[in-house]
């Protein structure tokens, strides 16, 4: 049985004030070919919440909730926390962890899928966080989880609820993060999205029509990324008659920036200027049921060996 001695909760990070949005932004398109021009109009969208990501609070209320969860079921383990872009910096979480005496720890990460900018992008960090840090424990990063009831159940439950707000005959739509079509593990996302989206739906409206889409394109105008937007497919439902979208962010642990803009401000107003009645469900978050992942996954890591 793997003895981990620590669980290492891992997220993106996000600016707390307006002076942190221009130095954050720096650190996630470093190398990463975005234009300046995005990079400027995101800022806007933080300036627009003061400059205030949502996800390092909602990053603290998981650790509580995690830790909660842990103790609840006798498990006697520490969580910490560290973050790929922002403060707590993971080396600074992996030193902390080193000093503490940790050996071998497990990483849940706040992405539940597979491909690189969900997945193998935050076992490059963690790794170049421990080569920084001498003698760092060892950190394994606990398996995707996107199928796992514990993250399927909770959207479906959201689901429901939005579906609620629209007239009946509104279509489920599915929102992941757009990625660029050339970017490793797209494959595999794709998949894995489909999959999430027709557990959620048969979950919650086995007959209604749904569609996946995408938002927050980044990168250069270019280069080709997966598509159609959300705004589009609202434009392509309200143009068929369609009554009403239930938007499901099936793509995100938390509700952070890209789904308080990119979904409630931005695809909102356009489903306002169409007259498309639309509402957005919650994702995961804090949810009693989810919450619970990082125990069964452990449980799941040591029982395997
Ligand atoms: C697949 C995926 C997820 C889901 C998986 C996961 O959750 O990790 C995700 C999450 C997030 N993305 C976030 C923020 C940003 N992502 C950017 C840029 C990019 N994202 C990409 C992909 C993804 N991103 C890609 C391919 C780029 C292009 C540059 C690159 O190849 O790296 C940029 C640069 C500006 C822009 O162009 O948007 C920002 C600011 C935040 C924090 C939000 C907050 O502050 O609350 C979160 C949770
Ligand atoms: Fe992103």
């Amino acid at each position: 049985m793997t003895a981990y001695d620590a669980l290492l909760l891992v997220s993106f990070g996000g600016p707390e004030g307006p002076d942190e949005v221009m130095p954050f932004l720096e650190n996630v398109t470093r190398g990463r070919n975005v234009p300046r021009a995005r990079l400027e109009s995101v800022a806007e969208h933080y300036h627009l919440f003061g400059g205030v990501s949502p996800i390092n609070r909602q990053c603290r209320e998981l650790k509580a909730a995690i830790e909660a969860d842990l103790a609840g079921h006798g498990v006697e383990l520490p969580v910490y926390w560290g973050n790929r872009n922002w403060e707590p910096y993971l080396a600074d979480t992996v030193r902390r962890m080193r000093d503490d005496g940790i050996r071998r720890a497990a990483a849940f990460v706040t992405s539940a899928y597979s491909g690189y900018s969900c997945s193998d992008q935050y076992v490059e960090d963690i790794e170049r966080a421990r080569q920084e840090v001498d003698g760092a424990p060892l950190i394994d990063k606990l398996p995707v989880y996107c199928l796992r009831p514990e993250f399927v159940e909770p959207l479906a439950e959201s689901a429901r609820e939005a579906l609620d707000q629209v007239p009946s005959g509104a279509h489920l739509v599915f929102t992941a993060h757009s990625v660029p079509l050339a970017q490793p593990g797209r494959a595999d996302y794709v998949a894995e999205l489909n999959q999430v989206a027709a557990a959620v739906r048969d979950r919650v409206a086995p007959d209604t029509p749904w569609a996946l889409v995408y938002q927050s394109r980044s990168g250069p105008p270019s280069q080709p990324w997966l598509e159609p937007d959300v705004r589009d497919h609202l434009e392509e439902l309200h143009k068929a008659g369609v009554p009403g979208a239930a938007v499901v962010p099936i793509g995100f642990v938390s509700d952070h920036m890209e789904v308080k803009f990119d979904l409630d401000v931005e695809a909102a107003q356009r489903a306002a200027e169409l007259g498309l009645p639309f509402a957005r469900a919650a994702t995961p978050g804090t949810h009693p049921r989810f919450v619970t992942l990082p125990r069964r996954l452990l449980r799941a890591a040591q029982d395997a060996e």
